[in-house]
C-alpha cells in the first residue's frame, strides 16, 4: 500500500500561530493538518500517489511568486483515465458508476464504469470530429441527465476546457459566459424539467448565441422525449447543430490525452460584487489529487461505496461531488433530477437513501429547511429503511443551529456542516470525518482541512488572536491544490478580487471567528454577494437590471433573511418623475426583468417603491441598513446620512 500522509508517522507538535497547541498534541486529525502546513511539499507529494500520473511529478509545488504557484510541475495525467480507465483496468468495469434517477420522468438507469467509458469515449471523439482540441473551451448547458457527467469526461478525455452553465440561468447570463469562454462548441438538451413546467433550452441558447456566441462553430443536441425541439428545427441556422446521438454513434472512441498537471480542467463562473461573473479556473493535477483524497480523507468514501450529493452539476458541489470526486474515488455518484420537496413529497430523499444504500448524502441547507417545512415531525421517514446512510454533510450556505439540531436529531446519523466556496473546489472546513469524527458544534463548520492555514483578519490586515472575536476569513498563500488558479483571461481581476485587500493571504469574502478549540464559524458575506437557496447571487447585478425598467431610477438589493432560502433578494426602486406607476404591475414587470436577464433561479419576487434611497451625503446607498431594517435587527443611522426620512419610510414598510 502507498504511504499517504495520513498514515505517515507524525512530526512533533510545532509552535503553529493561531492553533491551540494542546489539541494538536492529542487529536490525530491535528497532526496531519499540522504536518500538512509545516511541510506542505512531503504531505501533497504523497498525496499525489493516489493519482494515476502519464508523468509522475517529482516536487508537489512550484511558487513563481506571491500570486503564482502551480502544483505537481512536471506531471502530467489525463482526468478521465483515473475516473474511468483506472477503474476499468482494475477489473471494476461492472461496478455501477452512475445511478441516475428522474423524480420528474420516473426514470431509473445504472451505468457501470464500462460502459460510461465507452459513451465517454465515444463523445469526446465527436467533440474531436467537431474540431475541439486540448485547451480549446466546451460551454454544456444540460440538465440533470447522465449526458452532463457524459460531455464533462468527455472534456477531460480530449484535454478541453469545459465549463458547464446552471440551467436556471436565462440567455443573457449563458451569453456573457460565452462570450468569455469564447468555445467552439456548446453541448446542450432540449429542454429541463421543472415541477410543473418544461423549461426549453433551445431557445435560450439560439438567444444566447446571438447575443454572445461568436466563437461557437458547433451545438450538439440530446433530445429529451418530454421537451420539444431537436437539432433538426435548427438546420437552416449558421451555426452547425448536431444530434448526440447520431454523433455519439457515429464517432470513434478517443484516446485519453495526458494534459500537464497545471492545463485547466475547466473554468467554473460566480457571481462577484460587481460586474460580470468571474470565471474561476481549475486545474488539472491539483484537483484530481485533492479530490481523490477528500473522498475518503473528508467524506469517508472509497470505492464501492454509494454516495449522492443532491445538487446540481451546473454548480461547484456538482462539479466536485456529483461528477468527479466520486468517480476519481471508484464510488457510485447519484444523479437525481428532482426536488427534496413536490416530487413527490418531503420523503425523496429518503427513498434515494433507501433504493441505492447511500452512504453519504450532500445537501444544502437550505434542501432540509424545505423537508422540515413540509414534514416537521420526519412522518415521511418512517416509510423507509436508511440505516445504510453513515452521515449527511451540508453546505452553500450557513447552516443555522435550529436546522442542524433538527436533522442531527431526527435522522440519527451525524449532520456535518462545512465551509467552502466556488473558487476553492473541496472544503475550506470540515469535520473531517474521514480522519476523525470531532465533537460537533452546532453553527460551527468545525476545522480548517488539512492543507489549508486559515486566518482571522482584522481591517488592517492584522491576525486577530482573541478566540471568538469576528474578522476576515482568509487563507495564507499558496493555496492548497485544488483551489483556484487565477480568473479566466483576467489575471487583475484574480489579484483585485482575491488577493489585494490582505497582501500573502487570499481572501474568502466570508466574515467569521475561531473559538478557544480552533473550531471556525463562518457568519456572513463582507461584500454584497448574496446566498439564496445556496445560489451565489449579485446584488449589483441585480441592482443592473431593476434599472433596465425605463420607469425606475434607482435600485438597491439587499438579501434579507428567509426562513427556507437563508436569503431572498429584495429590490427597493425610486421611480422616474413622471413614471408613477401601479406597484403590483411595476413589482410584476420588475420580477419578469429579472427572470428575463438572470433567469428563475435568482427567485426573485419582492420589490419596494421609494421615495428615496436611504443613501449618505456621499452618495453611498445604506445597504447594511436597509438589511437590518428588514431583518428586524438593531441599526445605526450614520450621522452622514442624506435624508433621516428615507429611514423612516423604510421602517414603516418593514414586515414586523
Ligand atoms: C459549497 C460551494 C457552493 O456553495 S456550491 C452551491 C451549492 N448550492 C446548491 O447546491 C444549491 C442548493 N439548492 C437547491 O438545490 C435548490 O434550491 C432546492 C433546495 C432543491 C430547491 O429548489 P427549487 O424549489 O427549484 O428552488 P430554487 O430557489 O432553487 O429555484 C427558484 C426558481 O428557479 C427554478 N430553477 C431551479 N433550478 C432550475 C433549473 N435547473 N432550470 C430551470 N429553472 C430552475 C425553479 O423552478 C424556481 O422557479 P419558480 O420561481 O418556482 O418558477
Amino acid at each position: 500500500m502507498t504511504a499517504t500522509p495520513e498514515s505517515a508517522a507524525a512530526a512533533p507538535p510545532g509552535s503553529t500561530e493561531n492553533v491551540p497547541t494542546d489539541r494538536l498534541r492529542n487529536d490525530r486529525y491535528a497532526d496531519v493538518w499540522r504536518r500538512s502546513i509545516e511541510d506542505p511539499e512531503a504531505f501533497w507529494l504523497e498525496t499525489a500517489d493516489l493519482v494515476e500520473w502519464t508523468t509522475k511529478p517529482t516536487s508537489a509545488i512550484e511558487i513563481t511568486d506571491g500570486s503564482h504557484w502551480r502544483w505537481f510541475p512536471g506531471g502530467e495525467l489525463n482526468t478521465s483515465v483515473n475516473c474511468l480507465d483506472r477503474h476499468v483496468r482494475a477489473g471494476r468495469g461492472d461496478a455501477p458508476a452512475v445511478i441516475y434517477d428522474s423524480a420528474m420522468t420516473g426514470t431509473k438507469k445504472q451505468l457501470t464504469y464500462a460502459e460510461l467509458l465507452d459513451r465517454v469515449a465515444r463523445f469526446a471523439g465527436a467533440l474531436r470530429d467537431a474540431g475541439v482540441e486540448a485547451g480549446d473551451r466546451v460551454v454544456i448547458y444540460l440538465p440533470m441527465i447522465p449526458e452532463a457527467i457524459v460531455a464533462m469526461l468527455a472534456c477531460a478525455r480530449i484535454g478541453a476546457i469545459h465549463s458547464v452553465v446552471f440551467g436556471g440561468f436565462a440567455a443573457s447570463e449563458l451569453a456573457v459566459r460565452l462570450r468569455d469562454a469564447t468555445p467552439k462548441v456548446v453541448v446542450t438538451a432540449s429542454g429541463g424539467l421543472e415541477p410543473g413546467r418544461t423549461v426549453e433550452y433551445l431557445p435560450i441558447v439560439a438567444r444566447a448565441l446571438e447575443l454572445g456566441g461568436a466563437s461557437v462553430e458547433t451545438v450538439f443536441v440530446t433530445n429529451r422525449p418530454l421537451v420539444p425541439g431537436s437539432a433538426a428545427d435548427y438546420a437552416d441556422h449558421e451555426i452547425r447543430f448536431i444530434d448526440w446521438t447520431d454523433a455519439e454513434a457515429a464517432a470513434e472512441p478517443a484516446d485519453p490525452m495526458p494534459v500537464a498537471s497545471e492545463h485547466p480542467a475547466y473554468i467554473l463562473y460566480t457571481s462577484g460584487t460587481t460586474g460580470n461573473p468571474k470565471g474561476i479556473v481549475r486545474d488539472t493535477g491539483g484537483h484530481a489529487v485533492a479530490l481523490t483524497r477528500s473522498m475518503s480523507k473528508i467524506y469517508g468514501i472509497e470505492a464501492g461505496d454509494v454516495w449522492w450529493s443532491a445538487s446540481d452539476v451546473g454548480w461547484v458541489v456538482g462539479h466536485s461531488y456529483i461528477v468527479y470526486g466520486p468517480l476519481l474515488a471508484g464510488a457510485t455518484t447519484i444523479i437525481y433530477e428532482g426536488k427534496p420537496v413536490g416530487t413527490p413529497d418531503a420523503g425523496a430523499f429518503w427513498r434515494i437513501v433507501e433504493e441505492y444504500g447511500v452512504k453519504a448524502l450532500f445537501t444544502a441547507p437550505t434542501a432540509v429547511r424545505a423537508v422540515r417545512r413540509e414534514d416537521p415531525a420526519l412522518t415521511h421517514l418512517g416509510r423507509y429503511d436508511i440505516s445504510s446512510l453513515e452521515a449527511l454533510f451540508l453546505a452553500g450556505e450557513r447552516l443555522d443551529p435550529e436546522t442542524y439540531h433538527w436533522a442531527n436529531d431526527g435522522i440519527h446519523c451525524p449532520v456535518i456542516d462545512h465551509w467552502w466556496q466556488t473558487e476553492t473546489g473541496w472544503p475550506i472546513c470540515v469535520n473531517p470525518r474521514g480522519i476523525e469524527l470531532l465533537p460537533a458544534k452546532p453553527g460551527s463548520t468545525s476545522v480548517p482541512c488539512p492543507g489549508v492555514d486559515l486566518r482571522v483578519l482584522d481591517a488592517s490586515g492584522a491576525d486577530v488572536t482573541d478566540p471568538g472575536t469576528e474578522g476576515n476569513l482568509a487563507l495564507t498563500l499558496p493555496l492548497p491544490p485544488g483551489y483556484l488558479l487565477g480568473v479566466w483571461g483576467d489575471e487583475s481581476r484574480f489579484r483585485d478580487a482575491y488577493l489585494k485587500a490582505f497582501p500573502g493571504y487570499y481572501a474568502t469574502g466570508d466574515s467569521g471567528y475561531v473559538d478557544e478549540d480552533g473550531f471556525v464559524f463562518v457568519m456572513g458575506r463582507t461584500d454584497d454577494v448574496i446566498n439564496v437557496a445556496g445560489h451565489r447571487l449579485s446584488t449589483g447585478s441585480l441592482e443592473e437590471v431593476l434599472t433596465l425598467h425605463d420607469a425606475v431610477a434607482e435600485a438597491a438589493v439587499v438579501g434579507v433573511a428567509d426562513a427556507i432560502k437563508g436569503q431572498r433578494a429584495v429590490g427597493f426602486v425610486t421611480l422616474k418623475h413622471g413614471h408613477e406607476r401601479d406597484p403590483a404591475v411595476l413589482r410584476d414587470e420588475l420580477v419578469a426583468l429579472v427572470r428575463e436577464h438572470i433567469g428563475p433561479v435568482a427567485a426573485f419576487r419582492e420589490v419596494h417603491v421609494l421615495a428615496k434611497l436611504p443613501k449618505t451625503r456621499s452618495g453611498k446607498v445604506l445597504r447594511k441598513t436597509i438589511r437590518q431594517i428588514f431583518d428586524g435587527e438593531d441599526y445605526l443611522v450614520p450621522a452622514t446620512i442624506e435624508d433621516p426620512a428615507a429611514i423612516h419610510a423604510l421602517v414603516a414598510i418593514a414586515p414586523r
